[in-house]
């Protein structure tokens, strides 16, 4: 529950900053929205998620395009069973490669683009109903925590981009190269720098 709970969501932050950083109209939404919601005289606070409506839509792409958990846990089959033609045996360990349905481009117009403006009907959820997008699984083994995920990552990331400006050291670009494992990881870590963007410095102790 512990591993579960903390290497996925901050990985997933930490692609979400990766991503926001190198996407200078994605950040400057993002401030719009908090700035509108929060205020720029005020803190971030849990009831705040609930309407960061922009901010949800890009946690559903890092999710998309960076799948956490890549080949979702490994399941096995307690009988042999026939899924699409093809005979799965009992015992048989299954992994299912969410990450490249999520970049499947017969699903997704440009998937590799990171544009979180796809999600913004909300057409897709992950609800485990819908194969095509399922970043936390499907079934009785889908993560339970999800709820929690949510808000771990929205207020992290809110608070963040709501307290600070961020940019890449002197010379340095956006590198996002993988490193796959049963959590997907930013080979390199981020490093970023902040600027303090509230008005009340008394709102940073
Ligand atoms: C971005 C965050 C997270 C992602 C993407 C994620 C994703 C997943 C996925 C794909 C599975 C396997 C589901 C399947 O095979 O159908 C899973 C299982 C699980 N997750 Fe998460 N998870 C996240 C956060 C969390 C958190 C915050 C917790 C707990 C506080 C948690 C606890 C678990 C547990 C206990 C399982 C195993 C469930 C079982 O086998 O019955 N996860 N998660």
């Amino acid at each position: 529950m512990i591993l579960g709970g903390t290497d996925t969501t901050a990985n997933t932050v930490e692609f979400a900053m990766a991503e926001i950083m190198h996407k200078p109209n994605v950040l400057r939404k993002l401030q719009q929205e908090v700035d509108t919601v929060v205020g720029k005289d005020n803190i971030m606070e849990e009831s705040h998620i609930q309407q960061l409506q922009y901010l949800y839509a890009v946690m559903k792409e890092v999710l998309r395009i960076h799948s956490t958990a890549p080949f979702l846990v490994p399941h096995c089959p307690s009988e042999t069973c026939t899924v699409g033609g093809y005979t799965v045996p009992k015992g048989s360990r299954v992994f299912i490669n969410v990450w490249a349905i999520h970049r499947d481009p017969s699903i997704w117009e440009n998937p590799t683009e990171f544009r979180p403006e796809r999600f913004l009907d909300n057409k897709w959820d992950y609800s485990g109903n819908d194969f095509n997008y399922f970043p936390f699984g499907s079934g009785r083994r889908m993560c339970p925590g999800i709820v929690m995920a949510e808000r771990m990552f929205m207020y992290s990331v809110a608070s963040l981009i709501h307290s600070f400006d961020w940019k890449f050291p002197e010379g340095e670009t956006l590198d996002l190269t993988e490193k796959f494992g049963v959590i997907l990881k930013k080979k390199m870590p981020l490093v970023a720098i902040p600027t303090p963007r509230l008005f009340n410095p008394t709102l940073y102790e």
